[in-house]
């Protein structure tokens, strides 16, 4: 594609020099450019862009997208803000994937990945093929891939939707982070469904205040089209959370349908009667197309609000009520949330994704409504995140808990012992008297310890890592898996 051709995306963009160079790819960071590609200068907030053109000329870069006219021999387009060019040269670039497929995306600080599974459940069962993006993976068409982030930066996400949409997917479900609605990784993204999971205290430490981080998430509401087009298709749907305070400030940015979940008489889709065990979690549905009883299997009030958004997302492109009962009852859960280690121990081993207060403390409750013993808490808080989260984990932790041991998750260019401290602040604030808790550096001792310590009929949740499969240690990434720890230390004990 020539350059003036992929720029007129862009009406206000000026070129400086040959417009008509040929563009064989685009990429934003020089240290990935190919001889053909267009580089484009991201301002960051740890390096500027601008910074590397030269690098990325000397690569083979043919033309450069700058917010400053830089002093480099190669075509430049100036635009006022290189990341919303970036969203609209990648869409023209990979031919508007998202208006290809469906797009459905869910935000929230809880929730998102679980929620994406469910859908993506739903709608392959139904034969409409579908793809997911979001913090565990990408995945389509049988393949899968890691991803380094929970949403892709524009350029990368539209050359993944480009793929999924050229691999014959109809649909794609994929989690939207507040960073990424924040840096507007998903301009340009066409969404059909914005779903909101919930909003509680994280990622402090780059939205600063509750305000600008529901604000953040907002930009996905007030972003979404028009609720009554000419074509039934591109209509747009916002499926909020009823029970969750934030929804109806979302509700009043957006120009979309709102579709309320919950457990009130109001909601458009609405659970009763939640029975939970330890085998699973049953409840009864109504909704605008029909009631059922659905039995999941993964244990949880939190995940009845999961299935519900994915039932109403899911309604919403035609799939039959029963059919999506069917879906979410074959899902045997999703890897690390709250996934049950068994090497038939008599005590109860649990790995589980909660990093955030809401989290932890959503499941501490589900652990202590199946306990039979006492419940042994192993987790940390991770390095270079929301500090302030930190002793109100400690808190929840120990209210919930018999036992808590503190130890690391990623504690990545911070002192692991000085976030242990900041998490037995809130303990020490709490009076949790010594004896219920330690301070672990060393994430597999404390493991270890936890298992040691169970008795028949306890139970040990090791919370935070989930599926992760690494700790982030000064820079270093090394393999660590609390499941495969957690069995070994099992084993051990037998
Ligand atoms: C805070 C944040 O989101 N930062 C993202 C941001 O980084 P940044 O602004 O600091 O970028 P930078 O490092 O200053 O670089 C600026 C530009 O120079 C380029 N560069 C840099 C070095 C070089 O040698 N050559 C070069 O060209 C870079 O490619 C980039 O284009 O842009 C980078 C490039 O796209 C991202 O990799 C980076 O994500 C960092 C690694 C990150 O950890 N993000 C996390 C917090 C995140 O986004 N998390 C969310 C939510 C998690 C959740 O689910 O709760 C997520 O969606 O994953
Ligand atoms: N709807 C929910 N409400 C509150 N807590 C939840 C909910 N769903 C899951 N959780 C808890 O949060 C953890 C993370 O769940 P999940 O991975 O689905 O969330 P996420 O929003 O994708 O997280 P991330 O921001 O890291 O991508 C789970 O392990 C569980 O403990
Ligand atoms: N998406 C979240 C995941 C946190 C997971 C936890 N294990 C940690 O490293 O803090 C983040 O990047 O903040
Ligand atoms: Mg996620």
């Amino acid at each position: 594609m020539k350059l003036n051709e992929l720029s007129s995306v862009l009406a206000a963009a000026v070129i400086d020099g040959a417009g008509d160079v040929e563009i064989t790819g685009i990429q934003v960071d020089s240290r990935e450019v190919k001889p053909g590609d267009l580089f484009i200068c991201l301002p960051g907030h740890t390096v500027d862009g601008h910074d590397f053109a030269a690098q990325a000329a000397e690569r083979g870069a043919v033309a450069l997208v700058v917010e400053r006219k830089l002093d480099i021999h190669l075509p430049q387009i100036i635009v006022k803000d290189s990341r919303f060019a970036m969203a609209g040269l990648a869409n023209a670039f990979f031919n508007q994937p998202s208006s290809r497929m469906k797009i459905i995306g869910v935000t929230g600080t809880n929730g998102k990945t679980t929620t994406t599974y469910l859908i993506e459940k739903i709608m392959n069962d139904h034969g409409l093929k579908t793809g997911l993006i979001g913090t565990i993976q990408m995945r389509y068409a049988g393949k899968s891939f890691p991803m380094p982030r929970t949403t892709p930066e524009a350029l990368e996400l539209q050359r993944n939707l480009n793929e999924m949409a050229e691999a014959g997917m109809q649909c794609c479900v994929m989690e939207v982070s507040s960073h990424a609605l924040e840096q507007g990784r998903v301009k340009g993204t066409d969404f059909r469904t914005a779903i909101f999971t919930n909003l509680t205290q994280d990622h402090l430490d780059y939205h600063h205040t509750m305000e600008e981080y529901r604000a953040a998430k907002g930009l996905f509401f007030s972003r979404l089209g028009n609720a009554f087009p000419k074509d039934e298709q591109s209509r747009k749907y916002a499926v909020l959370n009823a029970d969750d305070e934030a929804s109806a400030y979302f509700a009043k940015q957006t120009a979309a349908e709102v579709i309320y979940y919950g457990l009130g008489e109001q909601a458009d889709v609405r659970a009763s009667n939640i029975a939970i065990t330890a085998q699973g979690t049953s409840f009864h549905v109504d909704t605008f197309r029909g009631s059922t009883d659905i039995s999941i299997k993964m244990v949880g009030k939190f995940n009845v609000y999961n299935a519900m958004a994915a039932i109403a997302a899911a309604l919403l492109e035609g799939v039959p009520l029963e059919d999506i009962k069917s879906s979410l009852e074959s899902v045997p859960g999703v890897d690390g949330r709250v996934e049950v280690v068994d090497e038939g121990q008599p005590y109860a081993v649990i790995v589980d994704y909660a990093h955030t207060p809401d989290g932890l403390e959503n499941v501490l409750r589900t652990v202590n409504e199946f306990a039979e013993g006492r419940v042994l808490t192993v987790f940390g808080c991770g390095g270079d995140r929301d500090r302030t989260k930190r002793p109100i984990m400690g808190k929840i932790a120990a209210k919930y808990s018999d036992i808590v041991l503190v130890t690391s998750d990623n504690p990545r260019t911070e002192d692991p012992g000085a976030i242990l401290k900041d998490i037995e602040a809130g303990l020490v604030e709490d009076g949790v008297s010594e004896d219920r808790y330690k301070l672990i550096v060393d994430r597999r001792e404390a493991i270890q310890k936890a298992i040691e310590m169970a008795s028949p009929g306890d139970v040990v949740l090791i919370a935070g890592k989930g599926h992760e499969t690494y700790q982030l240690i000064a820079g270093e990434v090394l393999d660590f898996d609390d499941r495969i720890v957690a069995k070994d230390a099992i084993r051990g004990r037998q």
